[in-house]
């Protein structure tokens, strides 16, 4: 039997808009583990990582990293739990909470493989350092983190160097990007498919295209914002871009993964069930999920 372990990451600490700290409550509830269970699943639920509430805490900020010190000491927490996963050779599932919860994803899965590969699939780029971030939130910036590139108390989480390398990377369904972003992807030469590729290519082609850059490496994860969505399609997310992915590409995109079995872990981001329709954009991750993870209509 598939084993996999699920743990929720209730934080919304990576940016200025309460909210994504109940995207897993919101994911449980639209029945991911039965879902997964019906696949043929042995799903073991870690449960919430404790998360700190207070709303002194919450006040307090640096101009340059908002609520730093949180976020690092989740992300340590994170990055050990998911390497304790893989120990236990089950498949690592990680509910977010915002993005800046990638850091310690990535961190505990890169320091299974020799040459982990991400997929980010996100309207966003996320490799914002705190000389180019226009907001100060670290959920703009844990790409770059996972780089290497930015603060040295959260790129040295779980392991010093570099979690992942510029070449073993794939943005997909990027449309917003600072500036600061674009010279950054430019420089380290990182493979983007933007909208205009997806609308040029087809999902289809895409996938194709990045299963195949990524051949070399021996893992790879699943980084997937659910604002890469059409605001249409999932409204209940922190920062919503127009003219994303449409359900079904985004199902397909998920579904060729899954055809071509090289995910070793995924986390799903960014859900904020304050700002969705009857937790439509949480059913819609649990689709997504259970997508990646082999479910079939027949
Ligand atoms: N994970 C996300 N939704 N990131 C949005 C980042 C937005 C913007 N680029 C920033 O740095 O603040
Ligand atoms: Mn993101
Ligand atoms: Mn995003």
């Amino acid at each position: 039997m598939k084993q996999l372990s699920m743990i929720g990451v209730p934080m919304d600490l990576g940016q200025m808009r309460r909210g994504v700290d109940m995207g897993p409550s919101a994911i449980r509830y639209a029945g991911v583990l039965e879902r997964l269970e019906e696949i043929g699943y042995e799903v073991e639920d870690l449960g919430d990582l404790p998360i700190e509430k207070n709303s002194r805490l919450l006040q307090k900020q640096q101009p340059d990293y908002h609520h730093y010190q949180a976020v690092k000491q989740v992300n340590e927490k994170l990055a050990h739990q998911v390497s304790s996963i893989f120990q236990n050779k089950r498949f690592p599932l990680v509910l977010g909470g915002d993005h800046s919860i990638a850091i310690g994803t990535i961190a505990g899965a890169a320091s299974h493989f020799q040459r982990l590969g991400v997929i980010w699939l996100d309207a966003h780029g996320d490799v914002n350092t705190k000389e180019t971030s226009p907001s100060g939130n670290i959920h703009g910036m844990p790409l770059a983190i996972s780089l290497g590139y930015g603060d040295q108390g959260l790129t040295s989480i779980y392991g010093t160097s570099a979690k992942v390398r510029p070449e073993d990377v794939v943005l997909i369904a990027t449309r917003e990007l600072d500036p600061g972003e674009k010279m950054f992807l430019k420089k380290h030469r990182i493979k983007v498919f933007t909208m205009h590729e997806i609308d040029l290519l087809g999902m289809p082609e895409v996938m194709k295209q990045t299963v195949d850059y990524l051949k070399h490496c021996d893992g790879v994860h699943l980084s997937f914002d659910l604002d890469s969505l059409d605001p249409d399609e999932a409204p209940g997310v922190g920062t919503p871009v127009n003219g994303g992915l449409t359900y079904r590409e985004s199902l397909i995109a998920v579904e060729l993964l899954h055809r071509e079995n090289i995910i070793t872990s995924a986390e799903f981001v960014e859900v904020n069930p304050i700002l969705d329709e009857r937790n439509k954009t949480a059913e819609k991750t649990v689709d997504l999920i259970s997508s990646l993870l082999g479910e079939k209509l027949l």
